[in-house]
């Protein structure tokens, strides 16, 4: 298998539909999903380098392992239903924490997901310019519920994450690029997400290999001891 170069985890609350962005991101489709039991990765290869998606448990019984999902981690996806205040909430309440295992300068994005259900959301196929059969006045479908989390409530948690985490808002990417409203069920956003983590994840690992000691040794400039008459070295 290859190695991973870096490692972006997804976390968030049952049925947010963690696993229906990451398989709509990989597999480019919207199957029917069931609840994930543990977590599980995809490998992505982004330019040069490799890189681990890892889609977690939301189940309150699994939480113990999120914080080892984790480890090292170079992004965290905190992913809440925008139709659900409480699955905002949830992201500070009992998924921040597990956070302390990923890397010191960790990335973190937070996707408001289900926008399609929303009144505020793009309609399916409006990203090619198309519109459902089942019309309104204006040509468009009309069974669709105001949004409960807007987006400023995501950017006001990012920012207090960064506070949280004593990290300077200057040196991290601005909220507005961080937070996104998404749906896995038409693909709006979905790209976007994760090739702008990718990009931001790039530096990050040349960082690393830079900052990493070297494991090879130049053997050309080696010289040879010195052998005395008993065999000891001069
Ligand atoms: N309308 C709509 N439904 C979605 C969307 N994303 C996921 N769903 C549905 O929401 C339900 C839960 O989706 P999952 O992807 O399994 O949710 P999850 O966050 O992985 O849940 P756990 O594995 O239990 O933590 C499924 O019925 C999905 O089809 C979306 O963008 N729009
Ligand atoms: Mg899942």
């Amino acid at each position: 298998m290859r190695k991973p170069d870096s490692k972006i985890v997804l976390l968030g609350d049952m049925n947010v539909g963690k696993t229906s962005l990451l398989q709509r991101y990989m597999e480019r489709r919207f199957p029917d999903t069931v609840s994930t039991v543990g977590g599980a990765f995809y490998l992505k290869q982004w330019r040069s380098y490799n890189i681990s998606i890892w889609d977690t448990a939301g189940r309150e019984q699994f939480h113990g392992l999120g914080s080892m999902y984790c480890r090292g981690a170079a992004a965290i996806i905190l992913t809440y239903d925008v139709n659900h205040p409480q699955s905002l909430v949830e992201l500070e309440d009992r998924f921040l924490g597990l956070t302390e295992t990923a890397s010191k300068d960790c990335l973190f994005a937070i996707v408001g997901n289900k926008v399609d259900l929303t009144e505020e959301g793009p309609l399916e196929g409006q990203e090619k310019g198309e519109c459902s059969p089942d019309l309104d006045g204006r040509g468009c479908v009309t069974t669709r519920v105001p949004k409960q989390v807007h987006l400023e409530d995501a950017v006001a948690l990012y920012k207090k994450i960064l506070k949280y985490k004593m990290l300077d808002e200057q040196d991290m990417p601005a909220a507005e690029k961080m937070c996104f409203e998404t749906s896995a069920k038409t693909g709006y956003n979905v790209d976007l997400l994760f090739e702008t983590l990718f990009d931001l994840v790039v530096p990050m690992i040349l960082r690393q290999r830079a900052e990493r000691p070297s494991h090879t040794v130049d053997i050309s400039s080696h010289k040879p001891p010195k052998r005395t008459k008993s065999g000891c070295c001069a």
